[in-house]
């Protein structure tokens, strides 16, 4: 019959091992024994050996030593009874209550949960490797010891042992289960899977007091196992046959196994590993891992019992329990981690769908400035004011800074602020509490935290009321929204992007915009020129969005001839991009021809005739200050050169000739002008 079983393990705070409760209490129980004798001690001769790891010790005694006394104590528990020899009885020390420890306290805590619970009637003392076995001898008056009175003691001692041990387990059972939490708490941050298994495999090693632990990861289809961390094997992979050794056991039984050295069984262990890592197995535990669809999604694998903490120097039953908790763990972590990873990439390409959806075409000097200065700009969480007219890409500029900063994983929200009349665009922007109007039947967020994280978008920021203007200023001064009909402060982290095509230094003059707002928002501003001062971006454009419609529904692009490039060329484009865009829009809709000419293009036609230069590129300034007159010409020059080439087709020799120039002095005059003349 087995001893309890005892787990030592590195004692938190100090713990007393068997022999030292033994050498404790053996003099008091004597002394007790002496005392209802009422005679002394002198007359008793008393022993207690232990087996340990197939070593016999003296723990205690009294007296002249038996010469056999480990051979006594031997054939007492060997033979479950009492045996005399010599003068001394001997009984192994085993009680009742050592017992009911044994199987009503271990067996069926050896784990929790559905899974586990059902399994663990798997773990039977047939497999578990021994535990230290103690036998007490007792001579008194150089006779044997009447067998009720060795029995007492002996049940006694076993109290006393059994006592020690559970408290010495529940300490330590206290402090695992507090490690193994703190461990899984930091394991939902980690996104690295080398980086997690090894954590785990690090807190198996820590827990249960042992040399390595390796998490084997089943491929199913591949009928492997793949064990990491896979420390000193070459190319860092460890892979078995998912039915080989005692982790192939585990996966096909579902159920714990343990193993250690000594026995007969030794062809269980896979040594091919060991010498792939130059080590040596001299016992092992590994119990399945399964998932919460009760599937096997692994072997957990724990290697070489640290002697020192195992007094069977061998893993035990409640090795057996800690490891199948963890394993539980380490599946809910390894679970949420690939879940985690998955929701990543989903969102990242999700993210670059977006940006990509809505770019920023342009070649033209002033858009490559602005990009630039975006991009400058992205990284700061800086307020910025977007200037320009309607339809020059002013919504685009902002997704490109919103996109390109850490917010890019945020939210990007866009208001327009003049489409909405005061107190909707309160609500809408600050949110409102139920009941705040006589329809708020429920309370609602606002755009402000909706774009939580992310980027706000307020276009035509010029527009907006003298009430909301100073709820605006607040929120950015102290970055806390109140709703509508609330008065609780909601903390917000939202980047605002403000766009106008209003002279907001005008309405400042006229007193319908706050200065102290303006200053707010202005702390970088960028202006986007009018389309038509961008040269040869009309073109880039009009290509750009001729394939995007052309690839939505489904027909193939067709090309502009000269006509129709020369005339979107010379187009003054009152609309901008948006006019460009609808106008490309209605062409692949309408025709159905291989080419477009000028009159599929429907443009308005143009008061005055077609202007010689771009309209407004005199107006074209750099970040809204007028520039100089030597700047300005260098400007329109290139303007006007890149639009009489567009508009004759790329052929040189006729935009040199419309521009009055021979062609190589127009490539002269392009090269001085810093043009690109590859083309
Ligand atoms: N540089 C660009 N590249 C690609 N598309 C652009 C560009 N600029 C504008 N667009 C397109 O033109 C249309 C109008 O752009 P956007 O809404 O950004 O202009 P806006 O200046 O904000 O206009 P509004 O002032 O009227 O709100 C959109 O469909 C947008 O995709």
């Amino acid at each position: 019959m087995s001893s309890p079983v005892n787990h030592a393990g590195p004692a938190p705070g100090g713990q007393l091992s068997d022999d030292e409760i033994i050498v404790q209490k053996m003099p008091l129980l004597l002394g007790l024994l002496a005392g209802a004798k009422a005679g002394n001690l002198g007359d008793i001769r008393c022993g207690v050996v232990s087996q340990n790891a197939d070593r016999w010790q003296t723990s205690f005694w009294t007296g002249d030593e038996l010469p056999t006394a480990h051979s006594l104590a031997s054939e007492a528990i060997d033979r479950g009874e009492i045996i005399t020899q010599d003068a001394f009885s001997a009984v192994e020390v085993e009680s009742l209550g050592i017992q009911q420890s044994l199987t009503g306290g271990e067996n069926s805590r050896v784990s929790s949960g559905n899974v586990t619970r059902e399994r663990s009637s798997a773990i039977d003392d047939s497999v578990a490797p021994g535990t230290p076995n103690v036998a007490l001898m007792l001579s008194i008056g150089n006779a044997p010891a009447p067998p009720a009175l060795l029995r007492t003691l002996a049940v006694t001692l076993g109290r006393f042992l059994v006592l020690h041990r559970d408290r010495q387990n529940d300490t330590r059972r206290l402090w695992q289960t507090s490690t193994m939490l703190q461990n899984a708490a930091q394991w939902q941050q980690l996104d690295d899977d080398d980086e997690l298994l090894e954590s785990v495999a690090q807190c198996a090693c820590e827990v249960l007091s042992c040399e390595r632990a390796t998490i084997f990861l089943w491929d199913k289809s591949r009928r492997r196992l793949i064990g990491r961390p896979a420390i000193g094997i070459e190319g860092g992979v460890l892979e078995v046959e998912d039915d080989a050794g005692i982790v192939g056991e585990v996966l096909q039984s579902g159920s714990p196994r343990w193993w250690s050295a000594g026995g007969n069984d030794g062809g269980r262990v896979n040594r091919r590993i060991d010498q792939a890592q130059n080590f040596n197995t001299h016992s092992l535990l590994a119990v399945p891992m399964v998932n919460s669809r009760d599937q096997i999604i692994g072997v957990f694998e724990a290697i070489n019992a640290n002697p020192d903490d195992h007094r069977s120097g061998a893993f035990d039953a409640p090795d057996v329990r800690t490891l199948s908790e963890l394993a539980l763990h380490a599946v809910v972590a390894i679970d949420s981690q690939r879940t985690r990873v998955n929701l990543t990439r989903t969102r990242d390409r999700l993210v670059s769908q977006a940006a990509e959806s809505n770019p920023l075409i342009g070649n033209h000097e002033s858009i490559r400035e602005l990009r630039t200065n975006a991009t400058k700009v992205a990284p700061t969480d800086l307020s910025v004011l977007v200037l320009g007219q309607n339809g020059t890409g002013k919504e685009v500029l902002a997704q490109h800074i919103h996109y390109q900063s850490e917010r890019r994983n945020g939210p990007f929200v866009a208001v327009n602020c003049a489409a909405l009349v005061e107190s909707l665009l309160e609500s809408e922007l600050f949110g409102h509490e139920k009941g705040a109007y006589t329809d708020a039947s429920s309370a609602r967020q606002g755009k402000f935290e909706l774009a939580n994280g992310g980027t706000l978008f307020l276009d035509e920021v010029g527009d907006m009321s003298p009430g909301g203007q100073a709820k605006l200023l607040r929120v950015l001064e102290e970055r806390v929204v109140v709703r509508v009909g609330g008065s609780q402060p909601i903390p917000v982290d939202t980047r605002v992007i403000a766009a106008t095509n209003q002279p907001l230094q005008d309405l400042i003059a006229a007193k319908r915009f706050r200065e102290d707002l303006f200053f707010r928002l202005n702390v970088v501003s960028l202006t986007l020129p009018p389309l038509s001062s961008r040269g040869s971006d009309v073109m880039l454009l009009a290509e750009h969005f001729l394939d995007h419609f052309c690839r939505q529904i489904g027909r193939a692009v067709p090309k502009f001839d000269e006509t129709s490039r020369r005339a979107m060329i010379m187009h003054p484009w009152p609309g901008n991009v948006r006019e460009l865009r609808n106008t490309i829009e209605r062409v692949c809709y309408l025709t159905t021809s291989d080419i477009i000419h000028e009159e599929d293009l429907m443009l308005r036609p143009i008061e005055g005739g077609i202007p010689e230069f771009p309209a407004n590129a005199m107006r074209h300034t750099s970040g809204g200050t007028i520039i100089n007159l030597n700047e300005a010409t260098r400007e329109f020059q290139i303007a006007h050169i890149e639009a009489a080439i567009m508009a004759c087709g790329g052929n040189m020799t006729d935009a040199a000739s419309k521009l009055g120039l021979h062609r190589s002095n127009l490539y002269r005059k392009m090269r001085q002008l810093g043009m690109s003349t590859s083309e």
